[in-house]
């Protein structure tokens, strides 16, 4: 049977609170994108959930059609897309990202 990424993708991002599709992993990040990234939400000290691309092109082909989204790392809350290292990093410099994940449920409120 062939396999379908795209039903993979969405039962990953639909299972998981915060999921960050990456190059590497949080403990080894192989991207500076994705390190920022990971960097941020060990910051803020949110759980998350992560999927290390580089082990799997089909995923890593699949995400990008996913969202529609031409680059890596992608971080989604609750089954949303959020955004990647740019948008993250803006989030978090504007104060905006950990009211936004207190707002989505994934942060306690006095974290
Ligand atoms: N501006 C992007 C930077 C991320 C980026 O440029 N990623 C590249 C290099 S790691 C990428 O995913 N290229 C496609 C690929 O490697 O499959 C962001 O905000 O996330």
């Amino acid at each position: 049977m062939s396999r379908n990424v795209q039903d993979e993708i969405k039962s990953m991002v639909e299972g998981n609170d915060v999921l960050l599709f990456m190059k590497g992993t949080p403990i080894f990040p192989q991207c500076g994108f994705s390190s920022v990234v990971a960097g941020v939400l060990n910051h803020l000290g949110v759980e998350y959930a992560s999927v290390n691309v580089l082990e799997d092109m089909e995923v890593r082909e699949g995400i990008k059609a996913y969202s529609d989204w031409p680059t890596i790392p992608q971080l989604y809350v609750k089954g949303e897309f959020v955004g990647g290292c740019d948008i993250v990093k803006e989030m978090f410099e504007e104060n905006e990202l950990r009211p936004f994940l207190q707002e989505k449920g994934v942060l306690a409120a006095d974290a």
